[in-house]
């Protein structure tokens, strides 16, 4: 979240919101939320805790996710399952994307930096693309079978 630098007002994607555990840090950083939660008890729970916050609760599937029309940011920890489809969509022609800080397997955040992912080349010309805090699996409770990192974009 401080490494994000998200400022007041601005429209942020929680992709794979869970119970809100990025949310809430967003919320109090003064972000516009859009939480994104695939299993429906989880988006129930995720309105309850912040019906009085500026969040909006959508249940739907990271993979196939409906962006803003405005400028957007993106802060996340999604599902490993999605990330490639999720990169795809964010990073997809029109897209308004401005920044995305997301949680992803480090190898595929470190292929991703490195270039070296289906199509990657396309973006380089409109992102930064760059590895930020390392994660170890101890880092998660439980912990998962593979490190993780913070793959980080940046619009030029
Ligand atoms: C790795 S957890 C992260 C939860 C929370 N953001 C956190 O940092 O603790 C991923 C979340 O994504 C949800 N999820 C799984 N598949 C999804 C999909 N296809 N679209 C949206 N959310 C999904 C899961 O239900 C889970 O809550």
């Amino acid at each position: 979240m401080d490494a994000a630098g998200v400022r007041p007002g601005e429209l942020v994607l929680d992709v794979g919101a869970g119970l809100g555990a990025l949310t809430a840090p967003l919320v109090r950083a003064g972000a516009q939320v859009v939480a994104v939660e695939l299993h429906p008890g989880r988006a129930d729970r995720l309105r309850r805790r912040f019906a009085d916050a500026p969040v909006t609760v959508v249940r739907a599937d990271a993979a196939d996710l409906r962006l803003p029309s405005r400028p957007f940011r993106v802060v996340s920890s999604p599902p490993y399952n999605v990330s490639t489809a999720l990169l795809k969509r964010l990073l997809a022609p029109g897209s308004r994307l401005v920044s995305a800080d997301l949680v992803l397997q480090r190898a595929v955040a470190n292929r991703w930096s490195r270039g070296d992912a289906p199509g990657a080349n396309r973006w380089y010309y409109h992102y930064d693309l760059s590895i930020g805090l390392r994660l170890p699996r101890k880092a998660f409770t439980p912990p998962p079978h593979v490190d993780s990192a913070v793959l980080v974009l940046r619009k030029r």
